[in-house]
């Protein structure tokens, strides 16, 4: 299991680098009043680095209010509250454990859950706002018209690579990346691609009744390239219909929500040309429910997906394939466990309820399904740059059980 306050780890650093960052942020992010901007420096106080780089101790993790503050209460009992909140440290915890609490404590800070002014306020609101009207998504947008140069197969998957390397633009990850951490572009490698055995699977399915699931990541510039993926797979055939699952509320900073999704399709519908004609389809495909959204409360869970409850189990059950994107979820469906990076993915894997495609970056320690020779070249490579592989955001998998 990846504890939060393994010393030197990845984890541990996301505690006590990260989140500070990311407190500042969103304090600064809305004109908050006094009371609000209390509770936040609180947060950030409670779940402060220990004094020693080794220690693990501190204060415990803090609880949530009483009453209509915790509307989710029952879930989070059902999740382990009992086991965690006012008993252990936050540096003492489960990884998945330590970050889900702190965004959900988070969100309480800054009174999401009301009731009050604040309520449904999405406090990551003005950096997503802001990723979305800059040069960048322009320019991916404005790539979309070199489709039609491009042969059907090699279109397929300049979509599939541009989901899979969307899912860099997390922004999380970006509260702390710094010149020594920056993917670099020229060194990026997909490390293990099964995208032609997607492929294949989607092209299985009796035509008109492929189900197309995919549970999102981030909003913004992954989100864009995961809606223009499912537009192109539904406008092609190969989904009948698509079922995109979100966040129910804000989360890991820049997670979608179904707001987000709603923004993403206006930026699309706003861009000039081929993006334009993708927004007009994507927006007729919520309409007449080709293109479902779903935001199972399981997705804020701080646990594996191997845990998943069974209504949502039976959903992906029926899926022809359920693509997931990100490195959150990838922990969650492996299992937040130091795996040996050569352990097989179908193996961690084999508990989910239907064909799936992890499309991922890779932004933390955990990672199955790759070759000894390729690891052993990776592990040198770190030596050498001081950069871990594993958490530099350079790498990616696409990985499939079908
Ligand atoms: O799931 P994403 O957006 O690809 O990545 C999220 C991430 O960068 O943020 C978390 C740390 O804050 C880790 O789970 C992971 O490394």
């Amino acid at each position: 299991m990846v504890m939060s306050g393994t010393p030197g780890s990845f984890a541990r650093s996301v505690l006590t680098d990260r989140h500070p960052v990311l407190l500042r942020q969103v304090a600064d992010g809305h004109p908050y009043p006094p009371d609000v901007r209390r509770a936040l420096d609180a947060l950030a106080e409670e779940t402060a680095a220990p004094a020693a780089a080794d220690a693990t101790d501190g204060p415990s993790m803090g609880p949530l209010p009483t009453g209509a503050a915790f509307p989710d209460r029952e879930l989070w009992e059902r999740w382990g509250v009992a086991h965690y909140v006012g008993r252990k440290s936050w540096y003492d915890v489960p990884f998945l454990w330590a970050e889900n609490w702190f965004y959900r404590r988070l969100l309480a800070a800054v009174g999401w859950f009301g009731p009050g002014p604040w309520q449904g306020v999405d406090p990551f609101a003005p950096v997503k706002r802001a990723e979305l009207a800059g040069a960048e998504v322009a320019a991916e947008l404005a790539a979309l018209d070199g489709l039609d140069a491009l042969a059907p197969g090699e279109r397929d998957q300049a979509l599939l690579r541009a989901a899979l390397w969307g899912n860099r633009a997390d922004l999380g990850f970006r509260l702390t990346a710094d010149a020594g951490t920056t993917p670099d572009s020229a060194a990026s490698a997909v490390l293990a691609d099964d995208s032609p055995a997607l492929w294949r699977h989607l092209a299985a399915a009796p035509p008109g009744t492929a189900a197309v699931h995919l549970i999102a990541d981030n909003a913004g510039r992954e989100l864009i390239p995961d809606l223009i993926l499912l537009d192109h797979l539904l406008n092609t055939g190969r989904a009948a219909t698509a079922v995109l699952h979100v966040k129910p509320y804000p989360y890991f900073v820049s997670d979608a929500t179904t707001a987000d999704v709603l923004e993403c399709v206006r930026r699309i519908g706003r861009a000039p040309g081929r993006a334009g004609e993708t927004g007009v389809r994507l927006r007729e495909a919520l309409g007449d429910g080709r293109l479902a959204i779903r935001t199972h409360p399981f997705f804020c869970a701080p646990l594996p997906y191997a845990a998943m409850p069974g209504d949502l189990r039976a959903e992906l059950g029926g899926a022809t394939v359920t693509l997931l994107k990100g490195d959150l979820n990838y922990r969650r469906l492996v299992g937040d466990r130091w795996w040996p990076p050569t352990s097989g993915f179908a193996a961690a894997t084999a508990y989910f309820p239907g064909p799936l495609a992890a499309l991922r970056t890779l932004k933390s320690d955990v990672v199955v399904g790759l070759d000894a020779a390729t690891v052993a070249g990776l592990d040198a490579d770190s030596r050498t740059t001081g950069t871990s592989w594993r958490t530099s955001g350079t790498y990616a998998v696409v990985q499939t059980r079908t």
